[in-house]
């Protein structure tokens, strides 16, 4: 089977020109490092913890290193991963002294018994499994400061669309066997309250992966990504034999004209079909498949080159 790697960056309402070179080159090395693991024989899951992990670590993005702040100025990540294998999911929410959530998530769910830990929990499992403590202050940046400043000044929190929740990052793949799985992390949305979980590491919301089916990360208004879980909506609409564009654009429509949300989506069906969509203003993405590299970030925009 050909296998397929898809990233996203965070559905966003707008990425300035200083930023969009950065931007673009996270993502594609994103997808490359995923593409390369399913290469090798690498597992689904394996690929879509490689290339969250690389977002991540990258301060661009909305996700460890670079996450938004809080009200208080803290950082608060969530994020989750499901092996579409056997639907085994492992999650975890309000983690804060920890450089990758998503490897945390994953040894949630193959290490415990459980689907989720959260805040001091999860801080404790971490330990427990000798994951690195490093000072939260590492991951905060110049940029999410300023960020949260400029928020606190035009008190605009927590609107109902995605435009000030920018940067979550995502992946979804098929590997070589034929498994799916997605893996979605998040430092939330700007000056949200302390203790907020969103969309992120709720299984159904932040991503789905079935190999019955295919496998969705998402990314937007947590809130309304959380009343009409996004990512199972999608597969529902898959499973009723629609067609990759026909469930992305049926949910995402059904989420903006019931509530106005916004908000973006990838996804992977069991085939090796993939569809990008979004209904925020621009959405970095990057796919990988069959010795390609797609990629764009506003709307209409698809880059391809080879991959080596
Ligand atoms: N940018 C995002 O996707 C934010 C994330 N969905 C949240 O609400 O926590």
């Amino acid at each position: 089977m050909d296998p397929v790697v898809v990233v996203h960056g965070g559905g966003a309402s707008g990425i300035t020109k200083e930023r969009r070179e950065c931007v673009r080159q996270g993502i594609l090395s994103a997808a490359t490092v995923g593409y390369n693991i399913l290469k090798a024989g690498g597992s689904a899951v394996d690929a879509v913890e490689g290339a969250v992990v690389v977002l991540e670590n990258d301060p661009e993005f909305n996700a460890g290193c670079g996450s938004v702040l809080n009200i208080n100025g803290d950082i608060e990540m969530d994020a989750s991963i499901m092996d579409g294998r056997d639907l085994s999911t492992g999650a975890v929410s309000a983690v804060r002294c920890i450089a990758n959530p998503i490897k945390l998530a994953r040894l949630v769910m193959e290490k415990t018994p459980h689907c989720f830990l959260t805040d001091r929990g999860a801080e404790k499992f971490a330990a427990s499994m000798g994951v690195p403590q490093i000072p939260g202050e590492q991951l905060v940046t110049e940029r999410s400061r300023k960020h949260l400043e400029k928020e606190k000044r035009e008190k605009g929190a927590q609107k109902a669309d995605c435009k000030k929740n920018m940067g979550t990052v995502g992946a979804v793949a098929l590997d070589c066997k034929g498994n799916v799985a997605y893996a979605t992390s998040t430092g939330g949305i700007i000056n949200k309250m302390v203790g907020r979980v969103g969309d992120s590491p709720c299984v159904g919301s932040g991503g789905y992966a079935d190999n019955n089916i295919g496998a969705v990360s998402t990314t937007g208004h947590g809130e309304s990504i959380l009343k009409v879980n996004l990512a199972r909506l999608t597969l529902f609409h898959l499973e009723q034999g629609k067609s990759l564009e026909e469930a992305a654009t049926l949910s995402l429509g059904y989420m903006k004209s019931r509530l106005r949300g916004l908000g973006g989506i990838i996804l992977v069906d069991k085939a090796g079909g993939w569809v990008v969509k979004w209904t925020s203003t621009s959405m970095p993405w990057a796919a990988a498949k069959a010795g390609k590299l797609h990629s764009g970030i506003e709307l209409g925009e698809v880059n391809t080159v080879d991959l080596l």
